[in-house]
């Protein structure tokens, strides 16, 4: 039986895949074996020993400590695209929110409530809420991944021009992109021409206020910036001081502040990218599947941290083990294997950057002596038996 922590509200129909014979989903947990989180911070929680994956039902995962769950052999999921459709649907809306004065004309209509002639005070007062269509204006799409490609491609439909800036671009995106979309040599040129600007990369050291002062300044007076990527991607003073100058006319943030909530020209949205239920639906079975998966199989797909691995089981009892990239660590685990007269039915080996998968399926138990000789080796990070 494997426990399952929920650190957030988890959609019950991904949770309710979870076979309730083998997983006990409980949102406290002294030693859970998997964690489920959306947004929950865990970089100040210490990770339970038991620990083995962390499933984010979610894209960013700038809210798990990534390379302390490495270095304690703890596989980091996350659920590319599931939540891509939900999150470009508020993009567009927030273009258009920004552009025709609607939040503006909506709260002035609200406080008509209890005038004699409403009617005729709208009609004489819409003038002061009008605003210009997005057909025809220019979009810079930074970063061009599952929800920069479909933000891209919908602009490009309802008649925008749409330049995409992203240097790491996937085959599987570059593919997916329309050919209307032009792409642009430099972040300082996508910006440059452009009435929208709309950011959809991940917050690294890299990316972090990669929007400030010196990039606005490339810009065209009266853009509308739109961040539903993450808040410290655009430098907050920087950005006030442009919208107080004129020089910015409307940020549009999924990620308000204290300080940003003071600016008019802020139009503040609570984190709702992903609240539809159809992208909480969709992360929460992708994350609950490959958690189940990795768990009771060893197979990993969708990790941020150790890569891809499948194999079909070929015996009862296989060990999983998580290992440094190193030379000779497949031949130092075999040959304790061979010390323990352990025959191998079927084995695989892959490897990302610094770390390294080995699954091996056996032919007979192994017993914990020999799994704490495994994880004795220098290199090899944790070891586990699974029987199936
Ligand atoms: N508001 C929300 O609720 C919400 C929902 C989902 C995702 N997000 C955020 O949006 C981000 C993007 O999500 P996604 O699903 O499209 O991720 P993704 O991994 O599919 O795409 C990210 C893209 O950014 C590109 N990139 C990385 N560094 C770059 C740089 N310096 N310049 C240009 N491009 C760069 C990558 O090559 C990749 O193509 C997530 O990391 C997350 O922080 C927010
Ligand atoms: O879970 C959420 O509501 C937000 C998720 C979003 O920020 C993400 O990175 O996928």
């Amino acid at each position: 039986m494997f426990t399952i922590q929920t650190l957030n509200k988890i959609s019950e129909k991904g949770l309710g895949l979870l076979d309730p014979e083998r997983f006990a989903v409980k949102d406290d947990a002294a030693q859970p074996e998997g964690i489920i989180l959306r947004s929950h911070k865990m970089h100040d929680m210490t990770l339970p020993e038991s620990l083995l994956a962390v499933a984010r039902a979610g894209a960013g995962v700038n809210n798990i400590p990534i390379e302390s769950c490495t270095d304690k052999g703890i596989v980091v999921f996350n659920t590319p695209g599931a939540n891509a459709n939900s999150v470009k649907e508020l993009v567009i809306s927030g273009m258009l929110l920004s552009s025709r004065k609607i939040v503006e004309g909506v709260s002035w209509a609200r406080n008509l409530k209890g005038e004699s002639d409403v009617e005729k005070t709208v009609e004489k007062g819409k003038k002061d809420y009008a605003g210009p269509e997005i057909m025809g204006k220019t979009l810079g799409v930074i970063g061009l991944g599952a929800i920069g490609v479909m933000v891209a491609n919908a602009a490009a439909d309802l008649g925008m021009n749409v330049l995409g800036f992203d240097p790491y671009i996937s085959v599987d995106s570059a593919w997916g992109l329309s050919a209307g979309v032009r792409r642009a040599k430099s972040l300082e040129a996508a910006v440059a021409e452009c009435d929208f600007i709309s950011i959809h990369v991940p917050l690294l050291e890299s990316t972090k206020g990669m929007v400030d002062s010196s990039l606005i300044s490339r810009m065209k007076d009266g853009v509308r910036i739109l961040n539903f990527a993450r808040g410290p991607l655009v430098n907050d003073a920087d950005i006030i001081t442009a919208l107080e100058s004129g020089k910015v006319a409307k940020y549009i943030t999924d990620f308000p502040n204290a300080e940003l909530l003071n600016q008019e020209n802020v139009l503040p949205i609570p984190h709702l990218g992903a609240s539809t239920p159809e992208a909480e639906e969709n992360c929460a079975v992708m994350a609950s599947r490959q958690l189940a998966d990795y768990l009771s199989s060893g197979n990993i797909k969708n990790s941020v941290n150790f890569p891809s691995v499948e194999m079909e089981f070929s015996t009862d009892i296989r060990l999983v083990i998580l290992n440094r990239n190193v030379p000779s660590m497949v031949g130092q685990i075999t040959s304790v294997l061979a010390d323990e007269k352990i025959n191998i039915s079927d084995m695989i080996n892959k490897h990302r950057d610094e770390v390294a998968v080995t699954i091996i399926d056996v032919d007979g138990d192994i017993s914990p002596e020999g799994v704490k000789r495994l994880e004795a080796i220098e290199g090899v990070i944790r070891a586990r038996v699974i029987k199936k």
